[in-house]
């Protein structure tokens, strides 16, 4: 077995002296895809930031490997919209990044030529895949991301999900992701592990969806939406960018 690029070892979280995460570990492989689900408030963007070092330890511990670079995608980022920025310079701040660096991240994010474009007038998938694009700008080891898909309809978030897959497969980097998109995320996964407060049940996406701990907390409605997702992976979109149209996924 390969040494794995992160591990959460027993992590212990207390904010203002209420405990948010009791006793959590996860480890991760190279090239893995680990989703993590759970009920709103459950802890979830608390253990991502605890895993990029953001959040004090009551006890447990993080193991990263040595020099792990790390790719975050943020739940939310607000730009000021009195403050023009064309997502050129986004990308290059806080520091300078070559042209070729920005060329070969917009592509491979899935927003090709979008660089003199202002921040503001993108739309929300685009913005999305802006910030998925400043994420892989230092080609990471291991990509986080916070409800990514937030904002975006259902076929933009499995749109999202499979060029996730994609910049995996052609960075070969490991990915952790948060998500309450149980309709699309579960077959994008390797390995899912639900959150609440401690870890319910984890394992291969189908062992989880039939999982009681995870019935109890998200129903049984899981099954039909794996196919669901399975079939939007059969046909392909020619520039998955943007998926305003629905096409039945309903
Ligand atoms: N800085 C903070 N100060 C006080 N409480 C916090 C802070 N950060 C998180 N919490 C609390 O910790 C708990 C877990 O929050 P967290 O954001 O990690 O949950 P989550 O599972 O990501 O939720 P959601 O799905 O709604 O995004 C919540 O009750 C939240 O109020």
């Amino acid at each position: 077995m390969t040494s794995p690029v992160i591990a959460a070892r027993d992590l212990t979280i207390r904010i203002e002296g209420r405990e948010i995460l009791h006793k959590v570990s996860m480890t991760v492989q190279p090239a893995e895809i680990v989703t993590i689900v759970g009920p709103n408030g459950s802890g979830k963007s608390t253990f991502l930031r605890a895993l990029i070092g953001a959040v004090p330890l009551a006890s447990g511990r993080v193991e990263r490997a040595p020099g792990l670079r790390i790719g975050y995608v943020p739940q939310k980022l607000a730009l000021d919209s009195a403050l023009p920025i064309t997502v050129r310079r986004f990308l290059s701040l806080p520091r300078r990044i070559s042209d070729d660096r920005v060329t070969d991240a917009m592509s491979r994010a899935g927003v090709p030529g979008l660089e003199s474009r202002q921040m503001t007038d993108l739309s929300g998938g685009q913005f999305q895949r802006v910030l998925l694009a400043r994420a892989i700008l230092e080609r990471p080891q291991l990509l986080l991301l916070d409800e990514a898909t937030q904002g975006l309809d259902q076929p933009g978030a499995a749109a999202f999900y499979q060029r996730i897959e994609e910049v995996r497969r052609d960075l070969g980097c490991a990915v952790v992701m948060v998500s309450h998109d149980l309709h699309v995320v579960m077959a994008a996964s390797d390995r899912v592990l639900c959150l609440n407060g401690h870890i319910c049940c984890e394992g291969a996406p189908e062992v989880v969806a039939d999982a009681p701990e995870y019935r109890a907390l998200f129903g049984t409605g899981t099954k039909g939406t794996l196919a669901l997702y399975r079939h939007q992976h059969s046909h392909r979109h020619d520039a998955d960018c943007e998926h305003d149209n629905s096409h039945g996924a309903d």
